[in-house]
């Protein structure tokens, strides 16, 4: 019913204050965008799901996400589909996998310290229902 859709709209203005706060920081600037599989024809057949800053902000514009749990899911699969793309000991592979940690940390404390848990047991009631 209506509190409900008020619930989702607050939790997508939320969602995108996290996700352009994160866009705008020049250490997650690779995470911005999707790998362009044209430049890095065998980035798809390492990494089945890629994710990036833009897609998350799509998806969150198509109403795509009902909790945070989702949209930390998808945030999970840029960090860690980093990782995996770059495991070399080389410094391009490790300056990436310094970066893809710092978002890691960086998502789980800004959820840590900004969701309420309240909030966000209405949302997941929500998507229990549906
Ligand atoms: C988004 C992502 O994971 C990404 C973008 S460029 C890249 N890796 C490189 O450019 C080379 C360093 N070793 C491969 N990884």
């Amino acid at each position: 019913e209506e509190q409900e859709e008020d619930t989702l709209r607050e939790l997508r203005l939320f969602l995108r204050s996290v996700t352009e706060r994160l866009s705008r920081d020049r250490r997650f600037k690779a995470f911005t965008k999707p790998v362009d599989l044209e430049e890095v024809p065998d980035y798809i057949t390492v990494i089945q799901h890629p994710m990036d800053l833009s897609t998350i902000l799509s998806k969150i514009d198509l109403h795509k996400y009902v909790t945070a749990r989702e949209f930390v899911y998808d945030m999970d699969l840029i960090w860690k589909n980093a990782l995996e793309y770059n495991p070399d000991s080389d410094p391009a592979d490790r300056q990436i996998r310094h970066r893809a940690c710092a978002l890691k940390d960086t998502v789980h404390a800004i959820i840590r310290d900004e969701l309420d848990e309240d909030f966000n047991r209405i949302c997941e009631r929500i998507r229990d229902s549906r």
